[in-house]
């Protein structure tokens, strides 16, 4: 099994709250891992240190065996790692084709006008990848659309559109179920597990219990910062500390 991500000894602090506190974990190359906590837990905290958008106080990340703390944003997505945020990123008055462009051109160097005015910025490749994108997660019908015009729920895959345009080794899913009703949250499901099915390695944070349990490999839970277990869901399930974590807490 190859790692992929390793994660030491993660710390952020922000003034006098310590939102995570060292956590280590690993991915390896075609898990399907899930990251849960109540509210406030650092889930999202984490996910901000691995790609880049949040500094870490201490500790540090590896991918592919290439310490990335410290680096850009985008040059962490160069390097692989793919992400969705939690409040939807999608340019509304922009094209379903033209945001996932974006994804694309980030990845290959070339600036959002260059992706999306056309001329030699838009080049083949980036092309080539926004419709392999569109086409993964279902919404090449879509393309010429204006992204302020499709359902929220079509803008989600949107999301994973965007961050798949990019390639990556690794997609991290920050709560993609949230704001989806029970239908969606099953397609949703349906969609992440055949993404993983299909060799893509993904990093879940989800407060949608049954979506986290019912199809990823293994389950990282995190509580006030702190990684409180990290095993099979059918173990997580029974684990007397993470039900603790979660007593009283409304999910
Ligand atoms: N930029 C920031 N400045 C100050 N405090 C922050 C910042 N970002 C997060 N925090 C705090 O860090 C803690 C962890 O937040 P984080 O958003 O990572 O938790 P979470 O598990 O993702 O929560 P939720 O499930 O509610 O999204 C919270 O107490 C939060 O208020």
């Amino acid at each position: 099994m190859t790692t992929l991500l390793t994660i030491n000894g993660a710390t952020r602090r922000f003034g006098g709250l310590t939102a995570v506190d060292s956590v280590s974990t690993t991915v390896a190359k075609g898990e399907l891992v899930g990251v849960i906590g109540p509210n406030g837990a650092g889930k999202t905290t984490l996910f901000n240190l691995i790609s880049g958008f949040t500094p870490l106080s201490a500790g540090e990340v590896h991918f592919k065996g290439r310490r990335i703390d410290g680096q850009k944003p985008f040059r962490i997505a160069r390097l692989g790692i793919g992400r969705t945020f939690q409040n939807l990123r999608i340019f509304p008055n922009m094209s379903v084709f033209d945001n996932v462009s974006v994804g694309a051109a980030g990845m290959l160097g070339v600036n959002a006008a260059g992706a999306v005015f056309g001329g030699k910025g838009r080049s083949e490749a980036i092309s080539r990848r926004a419709w392999a994108a569109l086409e993964q997660v279902g919404l090449q019908g879509l393309a010429g659309e204006l992204a302020a015009n499709i359902s929220y729920g079509r803008r989600k895959y949107l999301e994973i559109a965007r961050a798949l345009a990019m390639e990556p080794e690794l997609i991290i899913l920050d709560e993609p179920a949230a704001g989806l009703n029970d239908t969606e949250t099953r397609e949703l499901a349906a969609f992440i597990k055949r993404l993983h099915g299909e060799g893509m390695t993904v990093l879940l944070v989800e407060h949608d219990m049954g979506l986290v349990m019912g199809i990823c490999e293994r389950v990282v839970v995190l509580a006030t910062g702190r990684k409180i277990a990290d095993a099979a869901p059918e173990v997580v399930r029974k684990d007397p500390a993470v039900l603790e974590a979660y007593l009283g807490v409304e999910e």
